[in-house]
């Protein structure tokens, strides 16, 4: 379970970041006020803009950065209280965290598999597992440097997935990828989920959180704008499709309804 209550989170701008927004107020709220619960056996999609402050809201679960209000409870930990318990707990997968690009993907499942404390038998079963799954056998001894982008994204899944955690949280997890492999990661996510797992992405692709997402939460400048099932958004907005209950979010944040 994910419970976040009242996260707020403001970055403080230096000289350049000011000039590259065009202002001059050095304060920026990412995310403001947001409270969301995601549970297992569910894909929760974080939904928004460019900016919207999915991917701050996803590295304040997931411990890499501090909230500056608000509290968040992963599996019952307080991720300011326990960050480590927090990590045991989660897979993170973001654009930002590169794999090391001198190494082999073999080498660096297993180095990150003994990191988490995997016994060398489950990390064989789970190479075995993950690197089936992906068709990953004909480049796992690739350094990370030779591989195309789909393969470089799929070695960072099966890396974050090592130690086979309850929680998988994936910021725009189908990135840069064309169908088949997006196709293969989305399929995954969906079999982790009928597993039980709690999964929670973000995506500014409309259409992949409509086929993806049990439950959206809609994200218009770091405040939540709607949360709930396809359905339950659709009729709130009395929209035909998610782009149309987009635009009618927008529309009312930005006229303050
Ligand atoms: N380290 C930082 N310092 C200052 N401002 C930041 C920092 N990280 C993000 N921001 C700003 O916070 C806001 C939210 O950014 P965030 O990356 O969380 O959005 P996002 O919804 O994930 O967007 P995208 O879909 O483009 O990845 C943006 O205005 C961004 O410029």
């Amino acid at each position: 379970m994910i419970e976040i209550k009242n996260l707020t989170k403001i970055y403080r701008l230096n000289k350049k970041q000011m000039k590259e927004s065009k202002t001059t107020n050095p304060i920026k709220t990412a995310v403001d006020d947001l409270s969301l619960t995601a549970k297992p056996g569910e894909i929760y999609g974080l939904l928004g803009p460019n900016g919207a402050g999915k991917t701050t809201t996803l590295r304040c679960i997931s411990t890499i950065i501090k909230p500056t209000k608000g509290e968040i409870c992963v599996s019952g930990y307080e991720v300011q209280k326990e960050p480590e318990k927090v990590r045991e707990e989660i897979g993170f997968l973001t654009g930002d965290i590169k794999l090391d690009p001198q190494f082999s993907v073999d080498y660096l499942f297993e180095f990150f598999g003994r990191l988490h404390k995997v016994p060398a038998e489950k990390i064989k079963a789970r190479k075995e597992e993950l690197f089936t799954y992906f068709g990953m056998k004909d480049f796992a001894q690739k350094k990370i440097k030779e591989l195309s982008t789909g393969m470089a994204q799929k070695a960072a899944i099966a890396v974050c997935l090592v130690h086979d955690p309850d929680i998988i949280i994936f910021d725009e997890p189908t990135n840069g990828l064309d169908i088949v492999t997006a196709r293969s990661v989305t399929d995954y996510l969906k079999k982790l989920r009928d597993e039980g797992k709690l999964i929670i992405i973000s995506t500014h692709i409309m259409s992949e959180a409509e086929k993806l997402c049990d439950r959206i939460g809609m994200i218009i400048d770091g405040r939540k704008a709607a949360e709930g099932s396809l359905e339950e958004i659709l009729h709130e907005t009395d929209a035909q499709d998610l782009e149309d209950a987009f635009f009618v979010l927008y529309k009312n944040q930005k006229e303050g309804r």
